[in-house]
């Protein structure tokens, strides 16, 4: 491969220089590209909440890291330091913020798909499957961020590359853990979270609160290990971060203390104590300088608000006219216009390959759904249970008049009970959710990969409840005994499970809290339930709910493919009554004792045939709410 001079055809060719001219004895991970990153006058300017004015959260900031140093962002609850760390990833800073940076690599402005592909944000909090491997967390991504980029061999160096270099070898084969099932320590989660980012070799890292949770043995650890790395790679690492100990501190390179959006310091740890000596706050000898700076920037606690914020403003001033921020300032500068090409990375559009994407999120998926009992497993049993109560209280009905009510009835129950009870899948899908947040926030895979995965590995295993509850539930209870009404039932109570699975996606989707979600799939089922036309029926019901909801009811669909296929073809005996024969029902075969179950179901409403429509219909239900979940996921970007 020829190599063209100057950065930009380096970057052009990124992975595939790391892994051709690297040869295999060399880091993947090692940093060739990008010599410095720095800001200037980064400034951000939300609306308020209360007052809706416009209110600076950031002013002015600036700051330098060279390759192989790594910079803490600190500074009391509230000062900014995740809004600054989402900025200088180029991600939104926050909710309708106004943003002014001018962000450098090497002194010139990168395209945002250059900048997105030199860098990697792991946010805080650790976003993973609890029913996967710590190895094979990093295969798959891995495989969802070089697919088709490097070889199979080399993603596998890769894994095994960071394990060790994380110090998880031995943790390899163990699971991360899930609600029900312990996995590895929460330093091992923070560990795994990083390495899980350094896959695609970025030469920029990003980390949002990479200690929070951890004590002080366990972040320094932590912290450590990234420290390897980038000393041992030339990466570039900035982390927000909490009351640091000592150790971990001074395992910074690089200190941007800010208070109140505004910079109090930026400039090397060991130059802490000699700046802030000389501005007249003396740091006392044996003070863990973290804890020293925190307690000079927060004022939260003080009793006197404007002496407090008089000090702030003073340490702010201080830093704005002191010979250092001068000279930061000025180097800034110069490196910008030393270099004034702009960096232009030549990338593959993101979210490219939605069915590469897609058949490695099932493959995830599927993994999930055997481990995770909470996804498939719980409601397996639940289904299983439901269906032996149903079948054992609605046991061998036998078809005579008195039996078809309770026969009714069954079919009501199953059809929107059978429904509710997805609501159990709710935290299995938050979870994916927040997985793919971070995932598509780091540019793996986009909405449609993620909601045609998510669909398609629920289909089997839905097939698999329809297809048992209703062996039980069809067979005790003594429904019409025939093989192809029996497949015609299973038919419906699948469409109705996979309904009633899009329903708690688009849910979620939409009010992606535990909550949130489970309370309005809970609504949404009673709407179902009460406007299905058989509680009310439709020429009756609140032209509102016939509207608005009766016309998109699976539910409805449901319930009257289950009854036509039960009363559409059977025939009941009448009952005795004073006179003789007694028939409940006033139908075609009165005269011969019996009552024809088609007849009854003219007197609700219902006709035989349009099976296929229905069907059609109910396909298309799942198929709009489907759609408006991956709506839902676009549109809350
Ligand atoms: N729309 C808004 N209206 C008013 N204030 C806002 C708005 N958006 C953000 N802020 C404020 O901006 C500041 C910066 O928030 P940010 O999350 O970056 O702080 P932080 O230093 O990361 O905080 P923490 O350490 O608690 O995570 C906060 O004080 C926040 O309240």
């Amino acid at each position: 491969m020829s190599r063209k001079s100057g950065i930009t055809s380096e970057l052009i060719t990124l992975n595939e220089v790391d892994v051709e001219q690297r040869g295999h004895d060399n880091s993947y991970l090692e940093n060739q590209i990008v010599q410095s990153l720095s800001w200037k006058d980064v400034t951000v300017v939300v609306p308020d909440r209360e007052t809706k004015h416009p209110k600076e959260i950031l002013s002015a900031i600036n700051g330098e890291v060279a390759a192989g140093e790594m910079m803490a962002i600190m500074g009391p609850s509230g000062c900014g330091k995740t809004t600054l760390l989402n900025v200088l990833a180029q991600r939104e800073a926050s909710a309708k913020a106004k943003v002014s940076s001018t962000i450098c690599i090497n002194g010139q402005t990168p395209s945002e798909s250059a900048f997105r592909r030199l860098s990697s944000y792991v946010e805080a909090g650790d976003a993973l499957i609890g029913s996967l491997t710590v190895k094979e967390t990093l295969s798959f991504a891995a495989k969802l961020s070089l697919s088709g980029v490097v070889t199979a061999t080399e993603r596998i160096r890769r894994v095994d590359e960071l394990l060790q270099s994380f110090g998880l070898t031995n943790q390899a084969s163990t699971l991360i853990g899930t609600l029900i099932r312990k996995g590895i320590s929460t330093g091992q989660k923070r560990r795994l979270s990083v390495a899980a980012q350094l896959i695609s070799a970025p030469k920029i890292l990003f980390l949002d609160e990479p200690t929070s949770g951890l004590d002080s043995a366990a972040s320094y650890k932590v912290m450590s290990y990234v420290r390897n790395v980038a000393k041992k790679n030339k990466l570039i690492v900035i982390a927000s971060i909490h009351q640091p100990a000592t150790k971990t501190f001074e395992l910074f390179d690089k200190l941007l203390l800010l208070s109140g959006g505004k910079t109090c310091y930026s400039g090397s740890i060991s130059g802490v104590k000699r700046y802030f000596d000389s501005i007249g706050f003396e740091m006392p000898l044996q003070t863990n300088p973290a804890d020293f700076v925190l307690d000079l920037t927060n004022i939260d606690f003080e009793s006197d608000g404007d002496v407090a914020q008089g000090k702030i403003s003073q340490l702010q001033e201080a830093w704005t006219s002191s010979p250092e921020a001068v000279d930061e300032k000025s180097r800034i500068a110069t490196k910008a216009t030393s270099t004034s090409e702009p960096l232009i990375l030549a990338s593959e559009p993101m979210h490219r390959r939605y069915m590469t994407a897609s058949l490695i999120l099932l493959h995830r998926s599927f993994i999930k759904s055997y481990r995770d009992i909470v996804v498939y497993g719980i409601r397996f049993a639940m289904y299983l249970g439901l269906a032996i109560m149903m079948g054992t209280v609605w046991l061998r009905l036998l078809p005579i008049q008195s039996n078809m009510q309770p026969l009714v009835n069954c079919i009501l129950f199953g059809s929107c009970f059978m429904s509710f009870m997805a609501v159990v899948y709710v935290p299995a899908f938050l979870e994916d959710r927040t997985v793919y947040i971070k995932d598509r926030a780091n540019g793996l895979y986009g909405s449609t990969a993620f909601m045609i995965s998510n669909f398609l590995i629920g289909l089997p295993y839905l097939f698999i409840i329809a297809f048992v509850s209703s062996t039980f539930v069809y067979w005790m209870t003594n429904f019409r005994p025939d093989g192809q009404a029996f497949l015609i039932w299973v038919m419906w109570m699948y469409l109705n499970l996979v309904a009633a699975e899009s329903l708690v996606v688009l849910m979620s989707c939409l009010f992606p809290n535990f909550v949130g979600a489970l309370a309005l799939t809970a609504m949404a089922n009673g709407i179902w339930m009460s406007c299905n036309g058989f509680m009310v029926q439709l020429p009756a019901l609140n032209p509102f709910y016939r509207n608005v909801f009766s016309y998109i009811d699976y539910q409805a669909y449901v319930f009257s493919g289950l009854v036509v296929n039960e009363f559409g073809y059977r025939v009941y005996k009448c009952g005795e009554g004073p006179d003789g024969c007694w028939c409940s029902w006033d139908t075609a075969l009165k005269d011969q004792c019996m009552i024809d179950g088609v007849g009854v179901l003219e007197q609700y409403g219902y006709q035989l045939g349009g099976t296929s429509k229905n069907v059609g219909i109910t396909l298309g239900i799942i198929f709009g709410m489907r759609l408006m979940g991956w709506a839902a996921m676009q549109w809350r970007k």
